[in-house]
């Protein structure tokens, strides 16, 4: 394609994202479909440029004031991610001269705001919380690009054996540091040609949200439930873990996710999985299971804002407001789901948000009013599943599992434990 029709697609994309009337996987996935002729690098330049927009929104909001053409593709000049002589070739003489003038801005001199690209609500908690120096650390984590995590279906497969397949085709894997279940690999391969990814050895799923699931410790035989399954992706590691017994239930409220968990569930071989829709958290069907489950894990439907690395446009499309009426959401939810356990039962809640409202605050909440639940440790389960000491520790904070991109590599994740008395 022409470096400029790339380009202007480029521009077009940026534009429709910065609406912000979906979320951006959604909207590039739309684009693609709209424009079926692109090849996998056309596309690969596409994404990551208009991620990049996003990304890195109000500096380059910034430096755009100073060109001239549509706003829209100076910024995907801007955040352009791929080969910079294809760019050149796309672009005017004043636009060359222009991208040489702000390339060469010092942007260390530049106003905080522009520097960490995080609107200010969600900035000034995690600058009190984490001290100056671990939130320039977060901002930079935040706004770089995420590697890609697997977990190896150990129904189906040992890691060493998928690392191994793996490194047979070509491909730079390595065991990750803190799930037992995961492997990091390099680059971005298309994962429908690699043979272990094919065979239903392996799932994308952050190292982090490995380690959710891994904290519940579901066991064979018992009964199990994943109370916001969404399309499964925490569900699949507990039914391997449960090594395909007992029964797991997957519960949501969206039909639309638990129909992609079904071709999901039908790669990884699991037999003992049973998705529910729910009208809501206190739907008759919680209600029926009340007292008789094992073990339930409450991955709550949260900001997303410890995602930032993969989405970046949830700091643009989340807010103050939204957070607060998430809060409600997750106390509910949890009080309602912790309803289902069996004494002695073990109850997991889990974000992906790095913001204590919707982490210690709820789980703190949620204590409050039930005495009847015992915290456990997070750092002490870690350990049995090969951490030390010292590695399971500096995952947790007070017992509860803390990730922040910036230290642990992984998406911003938050569990506490407790068991039912
Ligand atoms: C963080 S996502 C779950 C992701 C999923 N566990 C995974 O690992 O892929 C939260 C989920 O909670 C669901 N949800 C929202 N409100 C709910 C409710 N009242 N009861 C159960 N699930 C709910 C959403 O539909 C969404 O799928």
């Amino acid at each position: 394609m022409h470096p400029n029709a790339l380009l202007e697609l480029a521009a077009e994309l940026v534009d429709s994202l910065l609406l912000f009337d979906a979320p951006a996987d959604q909207l590039v996935s739309q684009f693609f479909r709209a424009n079926k002729a692109l090849g996998p690098r056309e596309r690969h330049t596409l994404a990551e440029t208009a991620y990049g927009v996003l990304r890195q929104r109000l500096l380059f909001q910034h430096l755009a004031q100073s060109g001239q053409g549509p706003m829209a593709r100076r910024l995907a000049i801007l955040g352009w991610v791929g080969n910079e002589a294809f760019l050149r070739g796309a672009l005017t003489e004043a636009e060359r001269h222009w991208l040489q003038q702000v390339q060469s801005v010092d942007t260390t001199q530049l106003a905080p705001r522009l520097r960490h690209n995080l609107p200010e609500w969600l900035a000034e908690p995690l600058q009190k919380r984490l001290g100056e120096q671990d939130f320039w650390a977060l901002a930079q984590a935040l706004n770089s690009p995420a590697p890609l995590d697997l977990r190896v279906n150990t129904l189906k497969a040992r890691r060493e054996d998928v690392l191994s397949a793996l490194q047979a085709q070509g491909l730079v894997a390595e065991a990750t540091p803190h799930s037992p279940w995961g492997i990091r690999l390099q680059g971005k391969p298309a994962l429908n040609k690699v043979e272990p990814f094919v065979q239903g050895w392996l799932e994308v799923q952050d190292e982090g949200s490995q380690l959710l699931a891994l904290l519940l410790e579901a066991k064979r035989g018992e009964m199990v439930v994943d109370f916001c399954a969404g399309a499964g992706g925490k569900t699949l590691a507990l039914g391997a873990a449960m090594r395909n017994t007992g029964r797991l239930y997957a519960f949501d409220v969206s039909g639309h996710r638990l129909d992609k968990l079904k071709p999901r569930l039908a790669r990884s071989g699991l037999s003992n999985v049973h998705p529910v829709q729910l009208a809501h958290e206190r739907d008759e069907r919680v209600k029926r299971l009340a007292g008789k489950i094992d073990r339930v894990l409450v991955d709550a439907p949260c900001s997303g804002l410890g995602t930032l690395r993969r989405n970046p446009d949830l700091k643009w499309r989340q807010s103050p407001e939204s957070v607060r009426e998430l809060q409600a959401k997750q106390l509910a939810i949890l009080s309602s789901a912790a309803r289902l356990l069996k004494p002695g039962g073990r109850l997991v809640y889990a974000t992906c948000s790095l913001l204590d409202d919707e982490n210690e605050g709820v789980a703190d909440a949620f204590a409050q009013a039930h005495p009847q639940f015992q915290r456990l440790d997070a750092a002490e389960i870690l350990q049995r599943h090969g951490q030390t000491e010292a590695a399971a520790a500096a995952l947790c904070e007070g017992g509860q599992l803390r990730l922040w991109p910036h230290k642990h590599h992984s998406d911003g994740f938050y569990a506490a434990v407790w068991q039912r008395a």
